[in-house]
């Protein structure tokens, strides 16, 4: 009983994980299998080579067996290759599709009672093609049990494995759909991101998107090609005879355009400035080997054919390696590199083991590499907004670090200016006020008390006098102990309040200017806008109005001769008016 009531721990609940994705896994596999009753035997093609000397030597039982739904590399040597596959019972006369999955690049033979028949992705005839594998209908009144005989032709391309299916009609047209359409969805995403990059790329004129969307490009033209999109649904013909070299030039360009983007995307030059000198090699050595591929030289072609793998997997590593390291140097965008990369990788090398004859089972990889690439274009997209939004955040620090006074921190004089410029030319006719605001005996404090207690008297005013203006109101350091407010909105007598408002504010904070009673103190000269205004006049004739209220005694506020007051306006603080 206790056996049977087990409590949940931590490690049994892992585990029941792990069987679950790998009973998924299985299901995935079995499901793909259910189709499949092939027994499979082939043999490399020699000189001499009929048909029925290979079913023959077949049935003497002289061929090597296989699981035809397992992955199985059959060499593309100096003759091919040939494979018998055997259907097994129960038999079915009904219509059956063979599939070979994935796409072999080279051509296959099928023998139709004897004829030959050639499979290969480059056929654009009137038959029916596979979409991301080769497809073949057995023909009608074919004996279900008769062997199926296939000749792998010699091809110069590497062969990858392959895995055989005989399924019904229905069964090849369900998964023939199913995979037009994760196909489709996979490259939309890739050229959807494409074009969002090269918009970017010109819109900012930031090359980085342009590196991205090349790389992106590059791979969606790979797995194209890889998968035969290009050629069924997308029936490019041109392709046909250009395979070989369009899909080295863009396994080189891609990694080209991949080292060219790291670099900038995750700011090597900040976090990893040596390592910038193999990334760049890598780059200008992938794009020789393009431009040797694509000579007439069959010498430099080979080479070029021959260097190509290796300095892929080099250059797939190498990029790996440098990203962890600026990773660990607290680049932020070098984990999203690693994020949509690594799995790329991964994909590679388990691809590049299945070459060699290892993990037969796994034959998911290819639409795996295809669903990576698309998964990848969305994480570097968002890496790549991240960063549009960290600069932007950047650029707005150093805007507000160029527009205030670093002591006081309200508008500088140029900020200030322009703002106020743009205020006064702007907008419907409306009072205007502008205040210029002088500290008196400052000079007095500083020799007394030193600059650092007068910069911190600077600091406390301009707090004092933002806290008593309006928001809307815009305050600025004019120069040393100079500062200006422009009040929108605000006609003579409210303008005279606000003034003095702020004189008694400051007086109120009560700064000492030295050993004696003297508090530190404000003068104020107030002008209204006028028509034909620019801030250089109004500000003129509001630093004539201050200097009145110098004259005055200081502590006070001026307003410009120019401008009227009602009779019953204020009279606090307010001294004479200047005469002209
Ligand atoms: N601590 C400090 N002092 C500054 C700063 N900018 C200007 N000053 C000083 O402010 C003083 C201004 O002196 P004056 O122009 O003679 O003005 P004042 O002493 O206030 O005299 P009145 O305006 O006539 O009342 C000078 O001593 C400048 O060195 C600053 O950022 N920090």
């Amino acid at each position: 009983m206790e056996r049977l009531i087990a409590m949940p721990v931590p490690g049994r609940c892992r585990r029941s994980w792990c069987g679950f994705v790998l009973g998924l896994l299985w299901l995935l596999g079995g499901v793909a299998h259910a189709a499949t009753a092939l027994n499979g035997a082939w043999r490399e093609a020699r000189p001499g080579d009929t048909p029925q000397v290979v079913l023959d030597e077949y049935h003497a039982g002289l061929l090597r067996s296989f699981d035809p739904s397992l992955l199985q590399r059959f060499p593309g040597s100096d003759r091919g290759s040939w494979v018998v596959l055997a259907p097994q019972p129960p038999w079915d006369d009904a219509g059956r599709m063979l599939t070979i999955y994935p796409p072999t690049l080279g051509a296959v033979t099928v023998y139709e009672q004897g004829i030959p028949r050639m499979l290969a992705l480059d056929d654009f005839g009137a038959t029916i093609h596979g979409h991301g594998r080769l497809a073949w209908q057995v023909p009608a009144g074919t004996a279900a049990s008769a062997a199926i005989l296939l000749r792998f032709e010699p091809s110069s391309l590497l062969s990858a494995p392959v895995r055989f299916q005989l399924q019904s009609p229905f069964e090849y047209a369900r998964q023939d759909a199913q995979w037009l359409a994760f196909a489709s969805a996979c490259f939309a995403v890739m050229l959807a991101m494409v074009l969002m990059a090269v918009c970017f790329a010109l819109m900012l004129r930031d090359v980085t998107y342009a590196w991205y969307a090349g790389y992106i490009l590059c791979y969606a033209l790979i797995q194209g090609i890889q998968t035969g999109f290009l050629f069924h649904p997308m029936e490019w013909q041109w392709l046909a005879g250009a395979t070989l070299l369009a899909g080295s030039a863009a396994v080189a360009l891609s990694v080209a355009f991949a080292s060219l983007f790291m670099m900038r995307f995750c700011e090597l030059p900040r976090y990893a400035p040596l390592l910038r000198v193999p990334i760049v090699a890598l780059a200008v050595g992938m794009i020789l080997l393009v431009l040797m591929r694509c000579s007439r030289l069959s010498l430099l072609v080979e080479v070029a054919q021959v260097l190509l793998n290796p300095l892929l997997m080099i250059g797939a590593v190498l990029l790996l390696v440098v990203a962890c390291v600026a990773a660990a140097r607290r680049s932020r965008q070098a984990w999203f590199f690693l994020a949509g990369w690594t799995p790329l990788l991964l994909l590679t090398a388990l691809t590049s083991a299945q070459v060699g004859g290892a993990l037969p089972q796994l034959d998911w990889l290819n639409d795996a590499s295809l669903a990576g690439g698309a998964f990848e274009a969305v994480v570097l997209s968002i890496g790549l907004a991240d960063r549009a939004l960290r600069l932007r955040h950047d650029r707005d620090i150093v805007r507000v670090l160029a527009d205030h006074d670093a002591l006081t921190n309200v508008f500088n004089r140029r900020a200030w200016t322009e703002r106020a410029s743009a205020l006064l030319s702007g907008g419907p006719p409306r009072p205007i006020a502008l205040l210029f605001l002088d500290l008196d005996h400052f000079k007095l404090l500083n020799d007394r008390q030193g600059h650092n207690a007068g910069d911190r008297a600077l600091v406390a005013v301009a707090k004092a006098l933002n806290a008593e203006l309006r928001p809307a109101d815009l305050l600025g350091r004019y120069g040393g102990e100079e500062f200006v407010a422009l009040l929108d909105g605000t006609p003579a007598v409210q303008a005279m309040h606000v003034a003095t408002r702020l004189c008694r504010r400051v007086h109120r904070l009560e700064i000492a200017v030295g050993d004696d009673p003297l508090l530190l103190t404000i003068s104020i000269g107030v002008a209204l806008r006028r028509e034909g205004d620019d801030v250089e006049s109004l500000v003129d004739r509001a630093d004539q109005a201050m200097y009145d209220a110098k004259l005055g005694g200081r502590n006070r506020v001026s307003l410009h001769a120019g401008s009227k007051l009602p009779p019953d306006g204020p009279h606090l603080h307010v001294v004479e008016k200047r005469e002209r």
